[in-house]
């Protein structure tokens, strides 16, 4: 199972190798602004179903926002140091 440092280390490879077809790519060079927006859409979706949803639904949409907030992390150039240090 993918775990939350196994995804991050693969979406720096994407950063870095840059394949076709990447969505994690094409949003990096979309910028912090586009990632921003998606990272509030995905906060609002995990909000809105955990609140009125089941909690298969809220489990999938915090996975998205997980995602967000990891492809926000490599477009700043943070590592998972960076933010475990401040938990
Ligand atoms: N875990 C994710 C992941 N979670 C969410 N997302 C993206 O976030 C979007 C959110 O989905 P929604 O259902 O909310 O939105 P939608 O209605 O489908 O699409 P929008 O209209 O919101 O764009 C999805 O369309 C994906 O683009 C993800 N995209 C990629 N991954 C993983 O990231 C890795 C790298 O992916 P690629 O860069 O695409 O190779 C792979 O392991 C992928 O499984």
């Amino acid at each position: 199972m993918k775990t939350f440092e196994s995804l991050f280390e693969e979406l720096q490879r994407r950063a870095v190798e840059r394949p076709e077809g990447s969505s994690t790519v094409a949003m990096l060079d979309k910028g912090v602004h586009a990632i921003g927006k998606k990272l509030v859409e995905e906060a609002a979706e995990s909000w809105m179903a955990s609140e009125y949803q089941t909690p298969e639904e809220a489990a999938e949409e915090i996975s998205q926002l997980l995602y967000w907030a990891q492809v926000m992390m490599v477009a700043k150039g943070l590592t998972l140091d960076d933010v475990y240090k401040n938990l």
